[in-house]
């Protein structure tokens, strides 16, 4: 596959390019210039196949000038030493859980991935690479997870100060050695912009190799339509193509699931499911896209003003029109996340974490007018991330994996700095060597 800007067909690059740049020269987000048909593979999936196997294939038939049938085996094996599980939660309805890796949440899979990847092409290559991540919550700590320790990779993590979980913020800032956390003085779309800024700015991008790890990277976008693939499989059998709900703040997942089902992935369509920054939902529905300043909600990951992937989505559909035959908007609020949280615990004795709540009550939604199909609705991260909102909904706290647990007895270790791009720069050209 080649890659090109979404600002210009004309720009094309290589994966290998396009991971190590981020965001196109002109502003512009990578995306295929002609999307691969991968029928023949889809068929050929079975329910009982294990998700590495599924991820093998996939690697080898997206990037052959890369990864042959072995070397794809091997990076899938290294990248995902985690699953997804899907599980049956009511009635029709699914829940694909996204959070059985190191950071407790979907990231995990494409972070995990676009690391492997990148330290495969330094190693290569002898040279080195400073990843920018903006987070509102949960990109930091996968990113963090993910590129610990990895040889000739810096990154810096952007995050809005007091607008993430405690437990989230102890996972992004107690990492140390080659992961470095600013506090932002500001939002996430703040956050955001400072990165895109830093990415634009030339003599910065060169001295540093400035490359993204958020889901404007495309070897962190494309990796998350394994799973949707992995979830099909699991219910091929069945007589409709499902229906996949996806909890939505940048987008960058729904997208993955978009471009899956382009390359002859079936199913039925996508529910975009969000909190109160509803945007996109809004423009499906009719109304101008109208980016704003993002409001902070109970499932703060998602709390995304001015989605970067909806460039994409724009890119591939053309039309609004084009756009809302295959996505449905929905959008929840912090009310009903309490109160959905709070009925499956009592009707399912299960907990779930606050974006996941958003997603399965757009699925019931969705459900009541469209009962024929399957639904999976994607669980973007385990309900111990989110400790208080959980609290606050059910009167109990969940479970706590250890790999959480250890986060929260280290030492917050960040940098606060003010919401412009003079801060950011100040703070590489002292701290990244
Ligand atoms: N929801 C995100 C915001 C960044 O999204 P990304 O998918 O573009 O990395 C978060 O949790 O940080």
């Amino acid at each position: 596959m080649q890659f090109c800007s979404t600002r210009d067909i004309r720009h094309i690059v290589s994966y290998e390019e396009a991971i190590f740049r981020g965001l196109a020269p002109d502003g512009g987000l990578y995306h295929p210039v002609k999307h691969p048909d991968l029928q023949e593979l889809f068929a050929s999936l079975n329910p009982g196949m294990d998700f590495t196997a599924i991820a093998g294939k996939l690697i080898t038939a997206l990037f052959p000038d890369y990864f042959d049938k072995d070397k794809a085996k091997e990076i899938a094996e290294k990248a995902f030493p985690f699953s997804p599980e899907l599980v049956h939660l009511d009635n029709k309805l699914y829940l694909l859980e996204l959070f059985h890796g190191p950071s407790c949440a979907f990231k995990d899979f494409g972070a995990s991935f676009l690391a492997t990847c990148m330290e495969e092409f330094l190693k290569q290559e002898h040279r080195k690479a400073v990843i920018l991540t903006a987070t509102s919550g949960d990109t930091g700590s996968a990113v963090a997870q993910a590129f610990y320790k990895k040889e000739n990779i810096d990154v810096v993590i952007l995050y809005p100060s007091g607008r993430v979980s405690p437990l989230q913020e102890k996972q992004l800032t107690t990492l140390g050695a080659n992961i470095h956390a600013l506090e932002v003085k500001g939002s996430f779309d703040d956050c955001q912009r400072m990165v895109k800024e830093a990415f634009m700015d030339t003599e910065l991008r060169s001295t540093f190799n400035l490359t993204s790890a958020n889901s404007i990277n495309l070897g962190r976008l494309i990796p998350q339509s394994f799973y949707y693939v992995y979830a099909y499989a699991q219910l091929k059998d069945t007589d409709k193509a499902p229906v996949f709900c996806v909890p939505s703040g940048n987008f960058g997942n729904l997208t993955a699931g978009v471009y899956a089902s382009i390359w002859g992935m079936p199913t039925s369509g996508f529910i975009a499911a969000t909190n109160a920054n509803d945007v996109v939902p809004q423009y499906l529905a009719g109304g101008e896209y109208k980016p704003r300043p993002s409001l902070h909600t109970l499932s703060n990951a998602m709390d995304v003003g001015n989605p970067s992937n909806f460039e994409r989505l724009k890119a591939l559909f053309g039309s609004r029109e084009k756009m809302a035959e295959h996505i449905t908007g929905c959008s929840i609020s912090d009310k009903e996340t309490l109160e959905t949280i709070s009925r499956y615990h009592k009707k399912k004795q299960t907990f779930l974490d606050p974006h996941t709540a958003v997603g399965v009550l757009a699925s019931e939604r969705y459900m009541q007018k469209n009962p024929a199909h399957n639904i999976i609705s994607l669980s973007t991260a385990h309900p111990g991330k989110f400790l208080e909102v959980v609290k606050q909904a059910t009167g109990e706290f969940p479970p706590l994996p250890d790999r959480l647990k250890e986060a929260l007895n280290k030492q917050k270790q960040a940098t606060l700095i003010d919401n412009s791009l003079d801060s950011l720069s100040d703070f590489l050209r002292k701290k990244i060597k």
